[in-house]
């Protein structure tokens, strides 16, 4: 047993890391690990792999090759988030990712700074080779599109500690038909992060963030639960990561405000739900000050960590298009860390180059929960925050979004623009695009409906490479798609519904409708 261990390949394609010695893990000089002219050459096939053995799990098998966690010894930090600063300027306060710390001493956002020196050892060349080698893989951590890109993530976390349901790695859908039938375009594409363990994109950041509370714990720092305040997503997805690590988890809700599959997600996890006769902003201040006084750590994205695994959306779309560029990408916000975490895993792919620009940035929002747009259309003068009304799109029904300095940040720096969707609007455009055979979630429509609004007027063009960001998934909205669908909304047209039809279940009443309805498609 001992025998075949030793004997044992590593668990994935060390080709690209083995052109550095393990003696002399920091090259003081810049490795270039393939020719320039020849920057597409693949990596070494890694060496074949054998079966491990029968009673070993695939996180003791990665147990066996700890030289593998850090081998490069990159690290990451906390500093304070400053907009006004360029990315990675030296500072004074910081903070190891090892402290329970969510706020800079002034009180503001804190961001997690990578050491890009370390990281820029190597060259854009051998990044995109080595997550390219594990994406599809089953390897621990690393089958998991997150954690295929741990050193840019959490590098010092030990592999026995992380959390995950591999999650990441979603699909790249080409929306052919919906582009050409309502657009004219060519290239469009939805990036589903809503195909995922519990149905949205928040999945990213709760793996690191649960696994770094994991490795916390097993530290003996004070951390009894993990609390959150949620629209829906956040709780499914910390409810369920932390089940997966036996950590009690505990969430606060606003009351008849979620979907119901939303709010059966925690408690199915057993998570210890409070549902609370608030909105989500009042939900969020209540965790924020619980959070200070009890040992129980927060979980929203204010938690810079969440962001470092969402970011990876980012990269995983311009590893999908073989680290091409988009020309746009567009994402529904709310509490606004997204747009930063994407924004940030674009510019890091450019600082490292692998990539030479980065795409616009479209944020797009409800109207009826508006304050980001409200902001952009003022020029960005004094942000407001606002009263978030009643709306389809309800995980960003949220009027003072915690992260907007970071999503100011990402917008101004990325040739950016925010619009904003009508609840009819958003609901056609979800419609329009489940006829084409998505099953969007009502925030996609959001998406798709600043994407209408930037074809009409002219901004993106037929032939931009386009890509919609779909943040969760549709079966979670299920009631908002038979509320149109059954044309019960008021004030709605609802132009799109498709209501079934009741017919007497006798032959000719069938064969009636059923000549109907072909002569209809027929004249079309
Ligand atoms: C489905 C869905 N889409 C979009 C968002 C917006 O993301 P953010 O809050 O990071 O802006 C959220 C949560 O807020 C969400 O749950
Ligand atoms: N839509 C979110 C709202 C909270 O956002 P977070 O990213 O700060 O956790 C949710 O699903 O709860």
């Amino acid at each position: 047993m001992a025998t075949s261990l030793i004997f044992r390949s590593p668990p994935y394609s060390l080709a690209p890391i083995l052109h550095t010695t393990p003696q002399n893990p920091r090259p003081t000089t810049t490795t270039t690990i393939y020719a320039s002219t020849t920057p597409t050459t693949p990596p070494t096939p890694p060496p074949s792999k054998h079966r491990r053995p029968a009673e070993q799990n695939i996180r003791e098998e990665a147990r066996c090759h700890p030289s593998l966690t850090n081998p490069h010894n990159y690290s990451a930090k906390y500093v304070p988030f400053n907009s006004t600063a360029p990315p990675n300027t030296p500072t004074t306060e910081s903070y190891s990712l090892d402290e329970i710390v969510y706020r800079s001493r002034s009180g503001g956002l804190l961001d997690v700074q990578h050491d890009m020196d370390a990281l820029k050892q190597h060259c854009g060349a051998y990044w995109k080779a080595l997550f390219d080698s594990r994406v599809g893989k089953t390897t621990w951590p690393y089958g998991s599109g997150v954690w295929s890109k741990k050193e840019w993530v959490l590098p010092e976390i030990d592999s026995d500690d992380i959390v995950s349901a591999f999650e990441g790695n979603s699909n790249l859908f080409w929306a052919e038909r919906y582009g050409k039938q309502f657009l004219g375009m060519n290239d469009l594409w939805v990036k589903h992060c809503g195909i995922s363990h519990t149905g949205s994109f928040k999945d990213l950041g709760m793996t690191v963030l649960v696994s770094q509370v994991n490795r916390l714990r097993k530290m003996n720092r004070p951390v009894v639960g993990v609390g959150c305040a949620s629209t829906g997503d956040t709780s499914a997805a910390l409810s369920a990561y932390c089940a997966a690590a036996g950590i009690p988890s505990i969430v606060f809700l606003p009351a008849n405000r979620i979907s119901i599959a939303q709010l059966v997600q925690p408690i199915a996890n057993g998570a210890f739900v409070l549902s609370l006769d608030t909105d989500f902003d009042g939900c969020m201040q209540l965790i924020r000050e619980v959070t200070a006084e009890l040992p129980i750590y927060l979980a929203n994205s204010l938690n810079s960590l969440r962001l470092e695994g969402q970011k990876t959306a980012a990269i995983e779309i311009l590893q999908q298009f073989d680290w091409e560029v988009p020309d746009w990408v567009i994402v529904p916000g709310g509490n606004l860390g997204n747009i930063y975490a994407f924004y940030k895993g674009f510019h890091m792919c450019k600082e490292l180059g692998l990539v030479d620009r980065i795409p616009r940035l479209v944020c797009a929002q409800a109207a009826n929960a508006n304050p980001l747009y409200l902001h952009f259309k003022s020029g960005w003068t004094d942000f407001k925050s606002v009263k978030a009304n009643t709306t389809f799109a309800s995980a960003i029904q949220i009027g003072d979004p915690v992260s907007i300095d970071r999503a100011v940040y990402a917008l101004k720096n990325s040739n950016g623009i925010v619009e904003e969707a009508t609840e009819e609007e958003l609901m056609n455009a979800m419609a329009q695009a489940d006829s084409t055979g998505m099953f969007i979630c009502p925030h996609t429509g959001v998406a798709l409906s600043a994407l209408i609004k930037l074809r009409n007027s002219g901004v993106i063009g037929p032939t931009d490479r386009t890509v919609v960001v779909s943040t969760a998934h549709g079966l979670k909205f299920t009631q908002s798609k038979i509320a149109y669908h059954s044309k019960e909304i008021p004030d709605m047209n609802c132009q799109y519904a498709n209501p079934p039809v009741h017919v007497k279940a006798d032959f000719g009443s069938v064969m009636d409708v059923l000549k109907k309805y072909l002569l209809s498609k027929d004249s079309k």
